[in-house]
């Protein structure tokens, strides 16, 4: 669901496209139910439609991590899941921070898909006075005054910003200033961070954007297909006229359906 760039170069340090590295959650996602299914090996295009990746990129992709698969066996999904975690540090415990404990942060810090990815939250904190002390998930939430401290012995280097754009900045600040390098913002609003540390941004919104604009597009071919269909039907003289014959006025003097009048009774149709 992240969206988003992140401040880096295209390709990482290790030859690995960024393109790539975004796909590697996928594959893992995909994986990870083969793995629970206990399903040993998996071919590129079984694995490649289970994640919606095609199967080409998904080869391509698998040899930049160094995985060619067996040929007429495919991938062993116990390694290949050992290696996309290694490669995008998952086999390491990482805990994060979230910053603004209203709606949104609430709903973050009760998902569970956090703790089984390697991801512990840390802690939850938040500038309400009225918040301080009270558990969420389980988690006393913790006023903003102590960011700094709970970053620092907390080992924090994720942060996650769910506060209202207007102080999305000003807690990105406080974020990079104790040492937290990379950002998941939900803000709606563009961040601005120094070099080396990674901001990627969710916005369901933009999505859903994207989503409307491809259900417009959809509605439009339709249109079109309709419109063509009837300029394509073969015509008839009407009154001495050219005219193109509808579909119904085709199946009308086929015989098979009702006139270009449709069901009218036939007293009206006379
Ligand atoms: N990305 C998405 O898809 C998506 C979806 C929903 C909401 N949002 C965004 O997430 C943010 C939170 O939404 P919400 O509905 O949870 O709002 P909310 O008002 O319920 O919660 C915001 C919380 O941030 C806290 N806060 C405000 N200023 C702060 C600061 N300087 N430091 C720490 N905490 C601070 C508030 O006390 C409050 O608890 C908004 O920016 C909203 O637009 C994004």
């Amino acid at each position: 669901m992240a969206t988003g760039r992140t401040h880096r170069p295209a390709t990482r340090s290790r030859g690995i496209p960024e393109a790539t590295v975004a796909r590697l959650p996928l594959y893992l996602r995909a994986l990870n139910a083969l793995s629970e299914r206990s399903v040993p090996t998996v071919s590129s295009e079984e694995l490649a439609a289970a994640a919606g990746v095609n199967s080409a990129k998904l080869r391509k992709d698998f040899s930049y991590l160094g995985s060619y698969g067996t040929r007429g066996v495919g991938y062993d999904v116990e390694y290949l899941v050992y290696q996309i975690s290694r490669e995008l540090g998952l086999t390491q415990d990482w805990p994060i921070v979230l910053v603004g404990i209203g709606n949104l942060g609430a709903a973050l810090a009760n998902y569970g898909g956090f703790a089984s990815r390697g991801f512990r939250v840390a802690a939850l904190v938040d500038a309400d006075p009225a918040l301080a002390g009270k558990p969420v998930a389980g988690i006393p939430v913790q006023h903003i005054d102590t960011l700094e401290t709970v970053i620092r012995e907390q080992h924090v280097s994720i942060g996650v910003i769910a506060t209202p754009a207007g102080a999305a900045q000003q807690v990105c600040d406080r974020l990079v200033g104790a040492g937290v390098t990379s950002i998941l913002n939900f803000a709606p609003t563009v961040l601005a961070v120094p070099d080396g540390v990674d901001v990627r941004k969710v916005d369901l919104s933009i999505e859903l954007q994207i989503l409307a604009f491809h259900e417009q597009r959809k509605a439009g071919e339709e249109n079109l297909a309709e419109e063509s269909a009837v300029r394509n039907a073969p015509t008839t003289a009407v009154s001495g006229v050219a005219a193109k014959e509808t579909p119904a006025e085709r199946a009308a003097r086929a015989g098979d359906g009702p006139g270009p009048e449709g069901d009218l009774p036939a007293v009206m149709r006379a």
